[in-house]
């Protein structure tokens, strides 16, 4: 059977990263991904942005929706104290495969839950099923139109907290004009954008975030 784009994706980290360091697995799926093939993963631009939220927020309670390969799922992990709790949702079974098999090589898969399935289904679930109280950090980068009624699940299930930072990629390409609407308009969430530009290329992009005033 030939081999996917994210299977060589892997298959170059399995042959190039070192086994246990994150940051090589992160600089090698930007080299393969700049170099070789395109690939939606969030990359070093808005990676760093993400790094820097991330050290400012300090999450202990983490979650990401749309795992894709894994790429932000260790740029994530590298960064969480060991008693940290990070659950990553993915429905495509053949993208979580890979990105197990890539947490995995990172040395990081102590840190990180993937769970199968769409967003819809599993956030219900949080609390009961997954022992989760409120959410610290979510980072939103999935299908773009699932940003707007995923935030308003999270809501409606109690997940969010005073302080609570959502983090949303692709808010320009390619783009969730619904969700900046509600969100910039909704007087419980204090927005901040952060213009970038779409992974490996010269066209622009940002991210958005959005603190949950409570
Ligand atoms: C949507 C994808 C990311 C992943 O999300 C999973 N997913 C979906 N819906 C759900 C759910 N409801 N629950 C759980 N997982 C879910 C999926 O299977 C993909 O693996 N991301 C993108 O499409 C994406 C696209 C671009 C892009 C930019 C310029 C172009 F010319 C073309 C594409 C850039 C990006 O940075 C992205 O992030
Ligand atoms: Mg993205």
């Amino acid at each position: 059977m030939a081999q996917s784009k994210e299977e060589r994706i892997l298959n170059f980290v399995l042959q190039n990263a070192v086994r246990g360091d994150p940051q090589s697995v992160l600089d090698t799926i930007d080299k393969y991904c700049s170099q070789k093939e395109w690939a939606m993963n969030v990359g070093d631009e808005k990676g760093l942005i993400l790094d820097k939220i991330l050290e400012e927020t300090k999450p202990s309670v983490l979650l990401e929706l749309g795992t894709y390969c894994g790429y932000s799922a260790v740029r994530i992990a590298r960064l969480l104290n060991p008693s940290a709790r990070f659950l990553t949702i993915e429905f495509n079974p053949a993208f979580a495969a890979i990105a197990r098999q890539m947490i995995e090589f990172a040395g990081v898969q102590d840190k990180v839950k993937i769970l199968e399935g769409p967003s819809e289904t599993i956030i219900p679930q949080l609390k009961k099923k997954h022992e989760v109280d409120t959410l610290d950090f979510v980072f939103l980068d999935h299908w773009k139109d699932r940003y707007m009624p995923d935030t308003i699940l999270l809501l409606d299930h109690g997940l969010l907290r005073k302080g609570s930072v959502i983090l949303a990629d692709n808010v320009i390409v390619p783009g969730a004009p619904e969700f900046i609407k509600y969100i910039r308009n909704n007087n419980r969430f204090e927005c901040t954008n952060y213009p970038a530009h779409v992974e490996y290329m010269k066209v622009k992009d940002a991210m958005e975030k959005a603190v949950f005033v409570g």
